[in-house]
């Protein structure tokens, strides 16, 4: 098997809306790929492409070196599928309803599951419908990682859950490629992506827009900073922040009382504003990282563009 997953030029129309405009990837073994995309890009209309739950209008998948048509439950229980819209069975215990689980993926070692609900913190001995979203979507990650399968189909997989468990999640999926399995994530949080993923693609609006490494992709540079001052007049702050050639959308709270507060976006390096920061009496600073819709125009506005010349909303 070479790739882990292939598509080439796949596209999915949804009536006269045409969702996938002709995708190609490509995954390799033992790595984590992450798919981002603002709402409505495509993300989750691709990864149910990928699982045979809605067929492509053309083009090619090969999932495991499989399509997923032809590959059917065989293939399916190679991957572990977290969907964005998790739908559980809800009048059954959570450990009752992941033993369910486990007799369709196959094979689960001893103690997996237990393991799983410790270290997301989740009780398996609640019943399923009075779980709360976060952790009925620990539900869903158990499952999916339960048996080890090959294959990892996570979309949007961190919806609901809090920092802490994020974080885990996030160790869970370095776990996981250490131990030679392949991960395809999708998320409209860049930092998850740029933590994990070792290759990354945009999707805006049905295409590709930019694919590479997280750091050759750059999306990383845009940033929002907000700070504020003492011993600084507004006009004086400015004027400095004027000779910054990587600080555009300055804006300066000209009260004319205390603190002085700034707000701007950093494109590029941070290192200038930094040290320019460091020269006065910083009551308060926030760096961070704008939503990715923002993120993607900015840096590929014109590609990222619709055939209106908008990028669809989902
Ligand atoms: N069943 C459907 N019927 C018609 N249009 C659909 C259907 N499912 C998705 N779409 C449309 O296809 C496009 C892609 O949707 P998709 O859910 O794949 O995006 P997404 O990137 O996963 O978005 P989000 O981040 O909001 O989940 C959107 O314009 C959406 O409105």
């Amino acid at each position: 098997m070479s790739h882990a997953i292939e598509t080439i030029d796949l596209k999915k129309n949804y009536g006269s809306h045409a969702a996938i405009r002709g995708l190609s990837i490509t995954v390799e073994p033992g790595t984590v790929f992450g798919l981002i995309g603002p709402n409505g890009a495509g993300k989750t209309t691709t990864l149910r492409m990928l699982l045979d739950v809605i067929r492509p209008s053309s083009g090619v998948a090969r999932v495991l070196g499989e399509t997923p048509q032809a590959g059917g439950p065989a293939l399916r229980r190679r991957i572990g599928f977290v969907p964005g819209e998790l739908r559980l069975e809800g009048r059954i215990r959570g450990r009752a309803l992941l033993r369910h689980y486990a007799e369709i993926s196959g094979q689960v070692a001893p103690g997996a599951v237990d393991d799983l609900a410790d270290r997301l913190g989740v009780d398996l001995n609640r019943e399923v419908r009075k779980l709360s979203k976060g952790n009925k979507q620990k539900l869903g990650l158990i499952q999916a990682f339960m048996h080890r399968p090959e294959l990892l189909v996570l979309d949007e997989p961190t919806s609901g859950l809090d920092p802490l468990v994020q974080r885990e999640f996030l160790t869970m999926v370095r776990e996981a490629r250490a131990n030679g399995q392949t991960i395809l994530l999708s998320s409209h949080v860049l930092s998850e992506i740029q933590q994990t993923a070792d290759q990354v693609a945009v999707l805006s609006d049905g295409l590709i827009v930019a694919e590479g490494d997280v750091a050759a992709l750059r999306l990383g540079r845009i940033r929002r900073v907000r700070a504020s001052f003492t011993g600084i007049a507004a006009a004086a702050l400015r004027q400095e922040l004027d000779h910054l050639p990587t600080l555009r959308d300055i804006d300066i709270d000209v009260t004319g009382t205390e603190p002085v507060r700034l707000t701007a976006t950093i494109d590029g390096d941070i290192d200038p504003l930094v040290k320019l920061l460091a020269r006065h009496s910083v009551l308060d600073l926030a760096v961070e990282e704008p939503d990715l819709e923002e993120s993607v125009l900015q840096l590929y506005g014109s590609s990222a563009n619709g055939r209106n010349g908008e990028v669809r909303h989902g």
